[in-house]
């Protein structure tokens, strides 16, 4: 691997509904992976702690307001893409305020931990989903 080859600091989050069905989010076909599935979340800026910014996100991108204490940490992601390498923590959360809105991303879907498969996502996020299925 090359030096210079940056790591990345992105949080995701499961959230996880009474019905034990995960919300994924659809990427705009605009950005790069547009049209796959992800866990809402994002980058974790400088001076943030990644539940922190796990907060912010969920706010900016899905208008709900969570807090640290329902954030339960589940597992990681880490995946060298091409020009970066993704560390990427994933949170589970099953309390929150407000009804979750696609504020950024093309679609949002609730989905059975069995029927994530059936959802293109990014390389880095297929094996989350064994975690989920486990767990839910
Ligand atoms: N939020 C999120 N990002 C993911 C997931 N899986 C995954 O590989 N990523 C990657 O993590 C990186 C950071 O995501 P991001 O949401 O902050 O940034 P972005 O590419 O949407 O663009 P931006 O820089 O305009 O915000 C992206 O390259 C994204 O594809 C996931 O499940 N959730």
């Amino acid at each position: 691997m090359a030096e210079n080859y940056p790591t990345l600091l992105v949080v995701a989050c499961a959230l996880v509904d009474a019905d034990r069905r995960v919300l994924i989010a659809q990427r705009p076909e605009n950005k790069n992976m547009g049209g796959l599935w992800e866990f809402p979340g994002g980058k974790v800026e400088q001076a943030e702690s990644p539940e922190t910014a796990l907060i912010r996100e969920l706010k900016e991108e899905l208008d709900i307001e969570t807090r640290e204490a329902c954030l339960a940490p589940l597992t990681f992601a880490s995946f060298s893409y091409e020009k970066f390498h993704l560390l990427m923590p994933l949170y589970v959360c099953r309390k929150w305020q407000g009804t979750p809105q696609a504020l950024e991303h093309t679609a949002l879907k609730w989905v059975r931990p069995q029927r994530l498969r059936d959802y293109p996502m990014p390389p880095a996020d297929e094996p989350l989903v064994a975690h989920l299925c486990d767990l839910l």
